[in-house]
């Protein structure tokens, strides 16, 4: 079964609480937090605190994508903040093998992240290591983007390794999600389907969600 990881960035922040519920109870899976920095990519969204505010009100999994430059330097915060899946870019720690083992070392899941235009070579070495691979399907920076369809077949040749090596990290997509593209996703092999504006965009956020479940035909 599909998991739908809603991405808050698309929420009403100004009642945060009650959209975190809502999707709770319209059977989401994950609450995907953004953080970004400014720096990584050129927007500036929340930080730990709001993942301390968000963790006593839901038993969901908080998964948070840091979009942001050398994320070991606030790992620990985001950890003691009470996340369950830290995912960190490629492109932004230096030593990525050191920044999971961090993850790790929390008690928390590592995941990693990669741009539209990175290719799954350079997280080869680390597949056995994460939890998580998670595959941009825009640039990182902001929510209600177009899907690029050339990072479908990302999607498909991680889905082959997963096959071929029996590693168990979850393949999860994020970017342009919404019930024209995920049974394209899941198809290609995605686990888990983030999506922002297709659901915190849409007035009845619990009709939003079965829409997206609906267009899957797995
Ligand atoms: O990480 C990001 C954007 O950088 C995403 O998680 C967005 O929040 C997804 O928004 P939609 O494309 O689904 O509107
Ligand atoms: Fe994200």
């Amino acid at each position: 079964m599909v998991k739908l990881a809603p991405s808050i960035l698309s929420a009403d922040f100004s009642k945060l609480g009650d959209e975190v519920r809502e999707v709770e109870k319209a059977d989401a899976d994950y609450i995907h937090i953004d953080v970004m920095d400014g720096q990584f990519v050129p927007n500036i969204t929340m930080g730990p605190l709001v993942i301390e505010a968000i963790r006593p009100i839901t038993s969901l999994v908080l998964d948070v994508h840091l979009m942001i430059e050398q994320p070991e330097r606030y790992i620990e915060q985001f950890a003691n903040a009470g996340a369950d899946i830290l995912s960190v870019h490629v492109e932004a720690t230096k030593h990525l093998h050191r920044t999971i083992q961090l993850i790790h070392s929390f008690g928390v899941k590592a995941g990693v992240v990669l741009n539209p235009h990175t290719p799954i070579e350079a997280i080869k070495h680390v597949l056995q290591d994460v939890d998580l691979v998670l595959v941009m399907t825009v640039n990182p920076g902001f929510g209600g983007q177009s899907f690029i369809s050339s990072t479908v077949s990302k999607i498909e040749e991680l889905k082959e390794i997963k096959h071929q090596t029996k590693l168990d990290f979850e393949i999860e997509v994020d970017g342009g999600v919404s019930d024209k593209t995920a049974n394209l996703c899941v198809e290609a092999g995605a686990e888990v389907l983030v999506a922002g504006s297709a659901v915190f965009g849409k007035q009845d956020r619990s009709a939003a969600i079965k829409l997206i479940r609906s267009s899957i035909t797995e």
